[in-house]
């Protein structure tokens, strides 16, 4: 599987953000777009996952077969916001989100396990200290299955253990034919290519 960015541009608010972006990552690769604040990492992967329009160039996903017809559906996207609900325990967001999503994978015990937070289930979000928060977003990758991670500053909010355990999820992604792209200003702990925004961009 190859997930193609072809001379990408957007525009936000009808200003420009960036232009003649293109990258290439296959499975088992991760791709980690760093550059200043404001520079559109966050809006090239909201392109990426299909939430915002590309003004020019197309994403392609190429040797996905039938499984994922656009690049979009093949995507897991984790934003900068951690899109739970804070009166919800954390077993019904997760809960929502797998059912939502499909394909089930772990399940949601499991998957709060992988996070280290399984004893935390069955409290509201909202009662989460700020990592615990980010690593129960986090396990949404865990409980459907997508081929392609979009991660968006993973590791904000993540103290060194679970900054640890995160980097041996997305290894185990990539281990088994996965993709990776990340917006971070900090090293993840996985090898990964670099795409650099900020020269390109005309604001
Ligand atoms: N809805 C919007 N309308 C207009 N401009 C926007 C909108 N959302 C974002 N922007 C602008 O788009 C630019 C790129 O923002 P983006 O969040 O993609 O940058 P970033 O590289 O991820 O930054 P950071 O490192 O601070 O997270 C910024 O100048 C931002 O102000």
């Amino acid at each position: 599987m190859r997930l193609i960015g072809d001379n990408l541009s957007a525009e936000r608010g009808g200003d420009p953000i960036f232009a003649q972006i293109s990258f290439t990552v296959e499975s088992g690769q991760a791709l980690v777009i760093t550059g200043p604040n404001g520079s559109g990492k966050s809006t090239l992967l909201r392109v990426i996952a299909g939430l915002l329009p590309a003004m020019e160039g197309q994403m392609r996903l190429e040797g996905a077969g039938d499984n994922w017809p656009t690049p979009a559906a093949a995507c897991h996207y984790v934003g900068h916001l951690n899109a739970m609900k804070t009166a919800l325990s954390v077993n019904e967001n997760l809960q929502f989100w797998q059912h939502f999503m499909g394909e089930p994978a772990l399940g949601i015990a499991e998957a709060l396990d992988e996070v280290e937070l399984g004893h935390v289930g069955h409290l509201p979000f909202g009662y989460l200290s700020t990592g615990q928060k980010r690593r129960a977003a986090l396990a949404r990758l865990l409980t459907s299955h997508r081929p392609v991670w979009l991660l968006d500053e993973p590791t904000a909010g993540l103290d060194k253990a679970s900054e640890t355990r995160l980097a041996a999820l997305m290894k185990r992604h990539l281990d088994t034919s996965g993709i990776i792209l990340a917006a971070t200003h900090l090293p993840l702990g996985i090898k990964a290519e670099e795409l650099r925004m900020g020269d390109t961009w005309r604001g």
